[in-house]
């Protein structure tokens, strides 16, 4: 054809679709003017739609001197000659512009075996297993934080219940000795009037008890009562006083005792008895003398039985609340970085999502009980623990989990950081707990107050929706209903107790009265209905958001602000391409257009204050096979249209079809067919590279013997194996943004989105980009894109969309916007640094004769750049007329391109400008 005819040693670089690329080289410039003048004669004849022309980049010479040809696997393996000799690269386009070279091949996915993706229960159930590891991972690398929350629990119990041991365990009325010894050392005051035997007798048996106690006997002389009142010691110290009085035949013995000491009458008398039984029966002889209460209930031990089974109950609460917290970290980590939304993009089906992790958390909550359960042995709580008690209370525990589990995921939905989100429910579990617990005192106890029936019985249903009151009750309950048991069981006639038959032959699961039947139902109904509002909420917030989005709010906006709608959302442009496109998507029914996306006046408002209008009805189709380019400065609106294209955002007004399901409508059709890279990394950093391969290996349902090799092949083809078995978070920015890449190529989606994806990667590691990207693009997907850097779109993308405050300004392949924008060469040429003066003046005049209308747009010692009108100066003529002035104004080098797409790309940073008519305002 035209180039080789021409030039026998152009190399054709690339041959895609309907676009040829070659390597032209640098010695044959002699040659360029007759090969472009015969494609300018022949283009209609051979069906060139356009062509240009540009030269090798900064880039190509960074990776070249990067020693990639090193490298195993050499990225550019076709461009050696490229960096040899500066050499032009022609482009010949068709409507479309270059791709990569075709030869990455060492890294391409497609001549690996086929892989087979498994669907329906299969994939259902490697999902879950996915979803499963994924927890397990996450709590196997955060062991610490989940040892730390199970220690809380057990902790705060055996603290909390330390403190109330000596309440709970003194349940059972103890013996106590009458020993003056108990309370400590004292003075025994004695006093004596008269002489006996008995006297003496009395007196030696005294001081041999008092003496092994070393109490002080203090013999008082004169009035004893006034020694007792009067003396300062002996109002601290004396519990027991003695008086001997001998009068002719009689001796009479008083025994005093301090009637502030509880047990001194008895101790007193016992202590007089031991004495007179010693005088009568010898120094050996002694009494014991005890007294024991009588297993007799009182008002004050009846409310003991319950208090404390309150006390268990609110100590449980707070550890309680430490642990079941926690499980909302990973829940609202995941939905804040955007992880979770890309599985559910990739297709992860919500129920695998949430059973497996709370299957996940229902066995560390186990663990955690079982602790529990120790901690109670060990505080004694027996009715807890003792014999089948240990399954009630672990069946108690577990139902508890079931319920609050699904819970703390739904409250999870609220909080936009985990930390916070921890703290808050810590609190709002420990303050449900306990206020509802409150409340029930105080509406079950207070008869006088005058809350209608109606009501209070609303506000006890109301506390059954709690888990953590049904806990409280449960505990509660079930040690009321074993120690009335049990103490019914030790006196049949307690007045306060209802001991009969009907009451102590019942269930502690029955629902009447006391017991724990109710709070049982409880818990296992609302922890389905918790899963099944998540569930809901999943599915349907969907729709919620779109109702409020496109009637609601949307509705008042249009009310009140009709012009700024007619004039901003209109869809028409200027730009006679995108008004085209616009107007065959408007005019054609979907089957005809049958394209992978199609996004049809599609319309993005944020309606905070102010109002955002970040879409402004945009049209574009993107067919299979084709590589779209969304370019747009900051804040133009790319993201925006992106997270409708994912289903992250809703649109306001249009429509989205992916791969012919409208997204609005169905979005859950859609997600599977999506691989997404966003612009932030969504990773789960707790993972390694490779794990989160496998995890997203298994979600697209890859077949298990099939995942290594795919997963290494993914890693090998962004050069991530040297990292993969590294954790995330340790991976530079650049390896993040390649892990997100492999991971939006890795399934079997039919539209690839990336957004900026390149962000933060070397030169080597953009190209590897390139080439998955152009590989994926050749196996047919549909693949869009955003970037700022403009040159990347340049070379992968098939079509190309500027946008501007949230409209498509111009549209087409990037040749075509070139060519439309660009209607002017650029010149480079490079003189001899001994060229005289006048001859640098003689070429200067030569140039702006020779080509009317030409700007010096930079001027240095050696080099000269000019811009040269495109009008009436074809390739052909240019080489031609350069040719020349080689010879005649010995120039050393020079090289013409077209203008590049930055350049196209910058222009539209002015809005006035449209395009680049006016080369005075080209950077
Ligand atoms: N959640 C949001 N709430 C309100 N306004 C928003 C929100 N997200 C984006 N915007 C606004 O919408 C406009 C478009 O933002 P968007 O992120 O889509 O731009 P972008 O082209 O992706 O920018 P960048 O290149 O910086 O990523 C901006 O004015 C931005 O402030």
């Amino acid at each position: 054809m035209g180039v080789r005819s021409s030039l026998h040693d152009a190399i054709l670089e690339k041959n895609i679709r309907n676009e040829l690329s070659f390597l032209l080289p640098k010695d044959s410039t002699h040659s360029f003017e007759a090969m472009f003048t015969e494609l300018e004669e022949r283009q209609k004849e051979l069906g060139i739609a356009s062509f240009g022309a540009s030269v090798t980049t900064m880039e190509e010479v960074f990776i070249r001197v990067s020693n990639m040809e090193a490298s195993e696997i050499d990225i550019l393996p076709l461009q050696s000659q490229r960096f040899s000799q500066m050499s032009d690269t022609l482009f010949m386009n068709q409507n479309r512009n270059m791709s990569r070279n075709e030869r990455a091949d060492s890294l391409t996915v497609n001549e690996s075996p086929a892989v087979m993706f498994n669907t329906g229960y299969s994939l259902y159930q490697q999902q879950f297993r996915a979803m499963f590891i994924k927890r397990v991972i996450f709590s196997r690398r955060n062991w610490k934080l989940i040892l730390l929350q199970m220690l809380a629990l057990v902790g705060s119990l055996a603290l909390l219940s330390q403190a109330d041991k000596s309440s709970l365990g003194n349940m059972n009325g103890q013996s106590r000795q009458m020993n003056l010894g108990q309370y400590g050392q004292t003075i025994v005051p004695l006093s004596i009037s008269g002489n006996s035997n008995l006297t003496l007798i009395f007196l030696k048996h005294l001081k041999s008890m008092l003496i092994s106690d070393n109490h002080t006997l203090k013999e008082v002389q004169g009035n004893l009562m006034e020694y007792l009142i009067e003396n300062e010691d002996c109002i601290h110290l004396c519990i027991v006083a003695f008086s001997i009085e001998v009068k002719r035949n009689q001796t009479i013995f008083t025994v005093l005792f301090n009637n502030q000491a509880y047990h001194s009458p008895s101790l007193a008398l016992a202590m007089l008895d031991n004495i007179l039984f010693m005088s009568t029966s010898g120094p050996d002889a002694s009494l014991t003398v005890s007294n024991k209460p009588q297993p007799h209930l009182n008002d004050k031990e009846y409310s003991r039985i319950f208090s404390n089974g309150y006390q268990v109950a609110l100590n449980i609460h707070f550890g309680m609340a430490l642990l079941i917290s926690g499980y909302c970290l990973l829940t609202v980590t995941e939905r804040v970085s955007g992880a979770k939304h890309i599985q559910f993009v990739s297709g992860v089906y919500i129920l695998a999502y949430w059973l497996a992790a709370l299957l996940w958390d229902l066995i560390l909550y186990f663990i955690a009980c079982c602790f529990l359960l120790v901690v109670f042995q060990l505080c004694e709580l027996d009715v807890y623990v003792t014999g089948y008690h240990l399954l009630d209370t672990m069946f108690i525990l577990m139902l508890y989990g079931w319920s609050a589990i699904p819970l703390m995921y739904l409250l999870s939905f609220l909080f936009s950081k985990s930390s916070s989100a921890y703290i808050k429910l810590v609190l709002f579990n420990y303050l449900s707990g306990i206020f509802s617990l409150l409340i029930d005192v105080m509406f079950q106890s207070d008869a006088e107050n005058n809350m209608p029936n109606a009501n209070r019985s609303f506000l006890f249903k109301s506390l059954l929706l709690l888990p953590n009151y049904n806990l409280a009750m449960c505990i509660i309950n079930y040690f009321t209903f074993h120690q009335t048991k049990n103490w019914c069981s030790k006196i049949m006639h307690a007045t306060n107790l209802k001991c009969d038959k009907q009451n102590t032959e019942k269930s502690v699961y029955s629902l009447e009265g006391q017991t724990i039947g109710i709070y049982i139902i409880m818990m296992s109904t609302i922890g389905v209905i918790y899963l099944l509002l998540i569930f809901f909420w999943e599915t349907n917030v969907w729709k919620l958001r779109k109702f409020l989005n496109q009637y609601i709010y949307f509705g008042i906006y249009k009310k009140y602000k009709k012009g700024k709608v007619s004039k901003e959302l209109s869809g028409e442009c200027d730009d006679d391409d995108v008004e085209n496109e616009r107007k065959r998507i408007l005019g054609q029914p979907l089957e005809v257009l049958n394209s992978a996306v199609l996004i049809k006046e599609l319309t993005k408002i944020y309606f905070n204050y102010p109002v955002v209008l970040a879409v402004k009805n945009i049209s574009v189709t993107i067919q299979k096979g084709e590589c779209f380019g969304l370019l747009g400065f900051n804040g133009a609106g790319k993201t925006s249209a992106f997270h409708i294209l994912t289903g992250e955002e809703i649109a306001t007004t249009g429509q989205v079809f992916i791969d012919g399901f409208n997204i609005t409508d169905n979005i859950h059709k859609v997600k599977s067919r999506i691989g997404y890279c966003p612009q932030t990394d969504a990773l789960l950093e707790y993972m390694t590279g490779r794990e989160i391969m496998i995890m997203y290996a298994r979600v697209w349902g890859v077949s298990e013997p099939q995942i290594q090799l795919h997963v290494r092949k993914w890693l090998g083809s962004l050069q991530l194996e040297p990292y993969a078995d590294r954790i995330i978070s340790t991976y530079s920015g650049g390896s993040k943004r390649r892990l997100c890449t492999a991971i939006a190529l890795m399934g079997k989606p039919a539209v690839i989105l990336m957004d900026e994806p390149s962000t933060g990667m070397d030169p080597v590691a953009r190209r590897l980009l390139w080439d998955a990207v152009i590989q994926a693009r050749e196996s047919g997907k549909a693949i869009i894109i955003t970037s700022h850097r403009v040159e990347e779109c340049d070379i992968f993308c098939t079509k190309l969309a500027i946008m501007v405050k949230g409209k498509f300004v111009c549209l087409g392949s990037p040749q075509h916007l070139k060519n439309k924008f660009g209607k002017f060469y650029i010149l480079k040429i490079k003189i001899n640094t001994d060229t005289h003066k006048q001859t640098l003046d003689d070429l200067k005049n030569f140039i702006m004769m020779t080509f009317p209308g030409s700007t010096l747009k930079q001027e240095s010692k050696e080099i000269l750049n000019y811009y040269i009108p495109s009008t009436d100066n074809s390739w052909a003529k240019v080489f031609g007329i350069l040719e020349d002035a080689k010879e005649q104004f010995s120039l050393e080098d020079y090289y013409v391109s077209q203008i590049t797409l930055e350049q196209v790309f910058l222009t539209f940073a002015i809005p006035e400008n449209k395009g680049l008519n006016d080369y005075n305002n080209v950077p």
